[in-house]
């Protein structure tokens, strides 16, 4: 057994998804769970996202051997200062964090002296609060482990064996490149969505109900991901913003390069970059990064 009591904090999409899986993979193990808000409590509860919904964070960690901090990341340390003094001493702590030197530096800040081993499973969807969860979300997904200079290797290697057992497959590299990566692959992707559902939506000329009537595929992929939780994406950018501004410098700069095409009508050019593109979006979908979840795109992720 990897770890016989998990305790998760935040019960939303991810913790919720955490609960599902380890009642699924890991029979055996008890979870406990707290959330903030007393109404995504007795959710948890109903749906029995984790074994016992507890009503303080201190209970919820009294006997865990593992802590997943489940909560958007401007509240990482926050939640882990409610628990400080009732964390046990050899328990592992843990994050789901879409950034991370900021999140590793909140959890040891909170927790001076506790085992942290920092994690983001590159998994989700667009929706969020605890009827979102699904035990089947880590499925084929990468899971990133940035433990610190100083981890203990059998700490991470424990929590590698408990992702994998979750299904996901777990690679590990330094927080600050992980906020590099994962700047241009995810937060300036969602940055983009925002920004052109933004822009449509401000629109005079273009009414509300054309956008809606006459919005095609790309348009309305967009308005999936800019659908997506605002406080959890807020404190992504608040706190990967270095990261995020060095790789929108670069996205602006050969957006104007992509500007100046189309008005010198360099048609080469276009042509060129899109031929490019079509080549990741090929190997994406041939590395089984694109759809592996049954039930990937779809809305209802009912279990
Ligand atoms: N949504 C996604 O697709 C993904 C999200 N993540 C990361 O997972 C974390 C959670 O995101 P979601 O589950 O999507 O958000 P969510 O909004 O579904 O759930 C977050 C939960 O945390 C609770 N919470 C907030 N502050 C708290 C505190 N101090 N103590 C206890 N509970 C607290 C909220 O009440 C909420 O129920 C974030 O850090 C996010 O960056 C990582 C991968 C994918
Ligand atoms: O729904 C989508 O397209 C996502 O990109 C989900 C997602 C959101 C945040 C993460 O840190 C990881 C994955």
């Amino acid at each position: 057994m990897i770890f016989r009591r998990i305790a998760v904090i935040g019960l939303g999409l991810l913790g919720g998804s955490v609960g599902l899986a380890v009642a699924e993979n890991l029979p055996g193990c008890t979870t406990t769970g707290f959330d903030a808000d007393p109404e995504v409590r007795r959710r948890a509860a109903i749906r029995g996202l984790v074994s016992r919904v507890c009503e303080t964070a201190a209970e919820a960690v009294a006997e865990a051997e593992l802590v997943i901090f489940c909560v958007p990341v401007g509240a990482m340390g926050a939640a882990a200062s409610a628990i400080a003094g009732a964390l046990p001493k050899d328990a592992l702590v843990s994050d789901v964090g879409s950034s991370k030197a900021a999140v590793t530096e909140a959890l040891r800040a909170a927790l001076p002296g506790a085992i942290v081993v920092p994690a983001h499973p590159v998994a989700g969807t667009e929706r969020s609060g605890p009827d979102a969860g699904f035990a089947h979300l880590f499925r084929h997904r990468w899971c990133i482990l940035t433990p610190p200079d100083d981890a203990d290797p059998a700490a991470v290697s424990r929590l590698a064996a408990f992702w994998e057992a979750l299904g996901a497959n777990v690679e590990i590299m330094d927080a600050a490149h992980h906020d590099l990566v994962l700047a241009v692959t995810s937060h300036i992707p969602h940055l983009i969505a925002y920004t052109i559902v933004g822009t449509a939506s401000d629109l005079e000329d273009v009414t509300r109900s054309e956008v809606i009537k006459y919005s095609a595929g790309g348009f309305r992929d967009f308005t999936r991901i800019a659908a997506s939780d605002p406080v959890m994406w807020r404190d992504v950018f608040l706190t990967n913003r270095d990261a995020v501004l060095e790789m929108l410098g670069r996205f602006t700069e050969d957006l104007t390069a992509l500007q100046r095409a189309i008005r010198r009508g360099d048609g080469a050019a276009l042509h060129d970059l899109f031929t490019r593109t079509r080549d990741i979006r090929r190997s994406i979908v041939e590395q089984g990064q694109d759809d592996a979840r049954p039930d990937f795109g779809r809305s209802d992720h009912e279990d």
